[in-house]
């Protein structure tokens, strides 16, 4: 099996304890992304896995074999750097099969590996180059050749995308993901970058101060964060998190109010909830100047071009809420209307910030076609 599992896993400089207590498992041929801010220790947790960095506490498991003191070499895993990492003497082809020399692969087997990865990642007729007579995007595709030509059964990459334009990320994804479905490796890819992590993985880690906030579904991390931090980091603009008391079947907001459904009402006086904090995404809003039914009333304060719409950042009673609009006509100071949609709330529990559920009607689905206030049909 080629799977990777943490087992109450800790990493620490000195008296500083960077990774905290990580107990998951990264399953047989996924792709699996380690997102979080700088510094959150996401490196660190693919260096462990690579055999790079010693592990302070915990058991680490690969193949189902305890590997913390099993050294790199002997881990069966490729591993793609950031700054690419290629030897600058060495021309594309030497670049590419060094690791297969060194490890004495039968000659034909190693030619037979080479034209496969040179013809998947478009090098043909680069061969003989050095590293420096390359663009930044054909650097980067040696470095993914040099790996995959190992066809190890671990595949680990430390924001390998990174140095590339918007364009050469997008098709340097696919490439990934081709290289992927043909090798069927395991797959854990390190980066601080949400679009990426939205699009390539199968599963998510999101990490903040060397904690697991939450590991899911791309579709799971966006629609039902476990947390609030989970909430902000995903999305943009981030989810608008909101103080609230309860009224009866009701969210007081400031001085505002608005009615919750009976699912709701239901979900919230199951956990018994005390106080609360009001979670709900900008695009799951509607925007109007005039007032709207079970809405909020806020004064605009910013207006901010996205290109196809804008986000509207309004003051409610005090609080910062943004909203989408498809129109950028708004001027500062105007009062604005907004009504967050039923079925896309959030509620976290204020002292943990944690999420409280969601009524198990609520289906994760893409696309809803709202009728009116909490009734919805898929
Ligand atoms: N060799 C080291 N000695 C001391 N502290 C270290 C060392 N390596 C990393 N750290 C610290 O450990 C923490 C986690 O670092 P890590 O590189 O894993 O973060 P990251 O999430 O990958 O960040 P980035 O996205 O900026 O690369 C950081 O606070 C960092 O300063």
């Amino acid at each position: 099996m080629k799977e990777i599992k943490f087992e109450h896993v800790k990493k620490s400089y000195g008296d500083t304890e960077v990774v905290k207590d990580l107990n998951f498992t990264i399953k047989e041929g996924e792709r699996l992304i380690l997102l979080g801010p700088s510094g959150c220790g996401k490196s660190t947790i693919l260096r462990m896995i690579a055999g790079l960095e010693d592990i302070t506490a915990g058991n680490l498991f690969m193949n189902g074999q305890k590997v913390n003191d099993i050294p790199s070499g002997k881990r069966n895993v490729s591993m793609v750097f950031q700054n690419y990492a290629l030897y600058p003497h060495m021309t594309v082809k030497q670049n590419i099969i060094y690791g297969l020399k060194v490890k004495k692969v039968d000659k034909e087997e190693i030619e037979k590996r080479l034209e496969f990865v040179l013809e998947m990642l478009q090098l043909k007729g680069y061969e003989d180059r050095l590293p420096k007579q390359l663009s930044g995007g054909q650097r980067q595709r040696v470095a993914l050749a040099r790996a995959t030509v190992k066809r190890s059964d671990f595949f680990l990459l430390d924001e390998p995308l990174s140095n590339l334009d918007a364009q050469l990320r997008v098709s340097a994804r696919k490439e990934l993901k081709k290289i992927h479905e043909m090798l069927g490796q395991t797959i854990v890819y390190v980066t601080h970058d949400q679009i990426e992590a939205m699009t390539f993985a199968d599963r998510i880690v999101l990490m903040y101060n060397g904690e697991l906030q939450m590991i899911d579904t791309p579709e799971n991390v966006y629609h039902r964060p476990a947390n609030v931090f989970t909430a902000k980091f995903i999305g943009s603009p981030p989810t608008n998190i909101l103080e609230m008391e309860l009224g009866d079947g009701s969210v007081k907001i400031g001085k505002q109010s608005f009615l919750l459904n009976d699912l709701w009402k239901q979900q919230i006086s199951q956990i018994g909830a005390e106080e609360l904090l009001f979670g709900i995404r900008p695009e799951h809003t509607e925007l109007s100047a005039i007032p709207l039914p079970n809405g909020l009333r806020g004064q605009v304060k910013y207006v901010e071009n996205q290109g196809d719409n804008y986000g509207v950042y309004l003051d409610v009673d005090g609080q910062e809420l943004i909203a989408m609009s498809e129109n950028g006509n708004w001027h500062d100071g105007q009062d604005a209307y907004v009504r967050p949609f039923m079925e896309k709330f959030h509620f976290f529990f204020k002292n943990t910030e944690k999420n409280i559920g969601y009524p198990q009607q609520m289906k994760v689905v893409e696309e809803l076609h709202y009728l009116e206030e909490g009734k919805v049909t898929v």
